[in-house]
């Protein structure tokens, strides 16, 4: 069997090429644009895992990458995040008390945690601050929702819209994840003209020329913390 590769999903084709024209060697990782949010990210990504998987080429790791929303001041536009834990914000229910995840209903869960030694390495390599990347269905357009989702999620650093989904995929299919996002934005009232989406693409690329080494000898053996779930919400 060939040695097991790299998946990396993207949203969109502008966000794969980034990452694509950054690797040298891309024998070991494949880029995949799923689609933007969440549901179209888990179905992209667990496609591709099944089908490489069912032709005897399976994935030993899945990054989730692109562009996102940043918390000031902690994640100014242009900077990047690596995800050290992957949290679903908006996956629950509205209650009388306010918003109560699908966790305190009972269900599933609500944030991944990729492996330790994966994240410490490639935050190392790109200069990348480390947190929790936050996954909505509806991007940020207030001052008074991102403070809602600081106030529930004081770790989060950058909000995206496929990470949890990318996250999904991945541990159905038993593989680590990872999320990384270039800050194209800031989180908070929506103001289309300040997004620096080329800018952040182009961070993005860079960002993978440098971790692009460490996703292709990163080993599952070097860190056993790749399947625990925070249940906080
Ligand atoms: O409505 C707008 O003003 C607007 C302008 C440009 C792009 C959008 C998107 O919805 C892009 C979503 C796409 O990009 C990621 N992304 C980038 N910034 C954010 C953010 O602040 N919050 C959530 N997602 C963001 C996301 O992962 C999607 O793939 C809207």
């Amino acid at each position: 069997m060939p040695h097991p590769r790299v998946l990396v999903a993207t949203a969109v084709p502008a966000e794969r090429d980034a990452v694509a024209r950054a690797l040298s060697a891309p024998e070991g990782v494949d880029t995949l644009a799923v689609g933007v949010g969440p549901a179209a990210a888990a179905a992209g990504t667990a496609t591709a895992l099944a089908r490489a998987a069912a032709e005897g080429r399976p994935y030993r790791l899945v990054v989730s990458a692109g562009i996102g929303g940043g918390f000031p001041p902690e994640a100014p536009v242009g900077s990047l995040v690596v995800a050290d834990a992957i949290t679903v914000a908006d996956l629950g229910a509205q209650t009388p008390d306010g918003f109560a995840p699908v966790t305190e209903l009972g269900f599933g869960t609500v944030t991944h945690l990729p492996p330790r030694s994966l994240v410490r390495e490639t935050a190392d390599a790109c200069g990348a601050a480390t947190g929790t990347v936050l996954t909505v269905s509806t991007v940020t357009g207030t001052a008074e929702r991102a403070a809602e989702l600081r106030l529930r999620h004081p770790r989060a650093l950058a909000e995206a819209m496929e990470g949890f989904g990318v996250a999904e995929a991945a541990v159905l299919h038993g593989l680590p994840v990872l999320e990384v996002r270039a800050v194209s934005n800031p989180v908070g009232p929506r103001d289309r003209a300040t997004w620096r989406i080329g800018d952040a693409l182009a961070a993005l690329s860079d960002a993978f020329g440098k971790i692009a080494p460490v996703l292709e000898r990163w080993n599952t053996h070097d860190d056993t913390h790749d399947d625990t779930h925070d249940t906080h919400g």
